[in-house]
């Protein structure tokens, strides 16, 4: 798939703007703060109904502005649709396919976009929180059912920690709690199906990381990755405990036999300290893991390598065709081979769009249709000759 037409209104630093796009590489050029990410931000809000930068929607829209508009034409081969969102400051946000209403959370359905932007240096250095967000949303890309059965998860658990919350507050026992045995059913069924697609998605992600690491790093050395379960042992949120390296069977029944060991715990601190909600992806490089012992240059390509696999994947899967890349800012941070390795990498797929602070950073053969931004306008090149043409003619 690929964007055609983007129309902004009110959204980020953009009263309004209309950028006109093209299959294959799409280049956004400009000065620091400008607008660039600004314009990725919005083409990756169909997909991922959020920001890669911050975690409320207040941001996007416009200061001084109630409401933000981003509107695009996509085209999957010869059909083409518009969808359209808009981002209220107060109330719900709306959203419409072809100019009728649907719910925002269905837009993800007709949009997949991968975008890799600086930030994402925290999937690999940041918290397990960071990385379960990383896999959340390649899962719910993948799979949009999903996204209700991690929403049902965190009810759940938030109702299940008051729970206990309050019996730690009135000094009651496990044994005198009967209330949680019904908690913990949801919270069993609903946490397994997130543990077993989060364990899968991670299977499946090995071979295009290596591919990927392998072609951005040039290195030798396969990165491993694994899913750390907490019900096996571990507590990968406190970087505690060793995993049980025999666990197996079902894993609903592994998860209930791991909250029957943790229950006067759980009520001591008056948490749920077993479930998907504390586990994590592990990372290695060369038998280390990455967070804490890999370079700058490493966990830049780990970064960036599991962003590219996880366009594989969804290349491999979607019925809407290729997603859309955007590759925000990663250029000046690579050498000149590197830059040719990335570019060979997204080269084929239907549409790549990348930005950049000035021209020469970006790889030759990505370098075609450049928009070129400017304090929150869009620069046309023709216009501007128009103009100074007209000014001219009339003076
Ligand atoms: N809600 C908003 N209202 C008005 N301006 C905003 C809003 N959100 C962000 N901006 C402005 O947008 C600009 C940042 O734009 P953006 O992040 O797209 O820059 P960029 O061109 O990608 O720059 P860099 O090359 O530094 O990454 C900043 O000047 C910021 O103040």
């Amino acid at each position: 798939m690929i964007v055609e037409q983007l129309s902004l209104v009110d959204f980020r630093n953009y009263a309004a703007a209309d950028v006109s796009l093209q299959a294959g590489p799409n280049v956004f050029v400009g000065r620091n703060g400008q607008g660039k990410t600004n314009l990725a931000e919005a083409i990756a809000y169909f997909a991922t109904l959020g920001s890669h930068r911050v975690s409320t929607d207040a941001p996007m829209v416009r200061r001084g502005a109630d409401a933000a508009i981003v509107r695009a034409r996509l085209a999957y081969g010869t059909r083409s649709i518009v969808l359209e969102v808009q981002v209220n400051k107060q109330g719900a946000n709306k959203a419409r396919v072809n100019g009728s209403s649907l719910r925002p959370a269905e837009l993800p359905r007709y949009a997949q976009v991968v975008l890799f932007a600086p930030e994402d240096l925290q999937i690999v250095r940041g918290d397990p929180s960071a990385r379960r967000r990383f896999i959340d949303q390649l899962l719910i890309q993948r799979t949009p059912r999903l996204a209700g059965v991690l929403s049902d998860y965190d009810r759940v658990l938030r109702q299940r920690n008051a729970l206990l919350k309050s019996a730690r507050a009135r000094g009651i026992r496990g044994d005198q709690l009967s209330t949680l045995e019904v908690w913990d059913d949801k919270l069993i069924a609903l946490g397994a199906e997130v543990i077993d697609a989060r364990s899968a998605l991670t299977g499946e992600l090995a071979t295009p990381l290596t591919h990927a690491y392998a072609a951005i790093a040039g290195a030798d050395h396969e990165p491993e990755l694994d899913w750390a379960r907490s019900i096996d042992g571990a507590d990968p949120e406190e970087g505690t405990g060793e995993m049980d390296a025999a666990a197996g069977g079902l894993t609903s029944e592994r998860f209930r036999a791991a909250l029957a060991t943790r229950r006067t715990a759980e009520l001591d601190r008056g948490l749920t300290l077993v479930g998907p909600h504390r586990d994590d992806l592990v990372l290695r490089l060369r038998g280390l893991p990455v967070k804490g012992y890999a370079s700058h240059g490493e966990s830049w390509s780990m970064a960036l390598g599991l962003r590219l696999a996880s366009a594989e994947l969804l290349r491999a899967q979607s019925m809407l065709g290729d997603p859309i890349v955007i590759l925000d800012d990663v250029f000046a941070e690579l050498d000149a081979d590197r830059r040719e390795r990335l570019a060979g990498l997204v080269a084929d797929y239907e549409q790549v769009i990348v930005t950049a602070a000035v021209e020469p950073d970006i790889p030759t053969a990505l370098r075609a249709h450049v928009v070129r931004v400017e304090a929150g306008t869009i620069v046309d090149p023709e216009l501007s000759t128009n103009i100074t043409e007209q000014g001219s003619t009339d003076g």
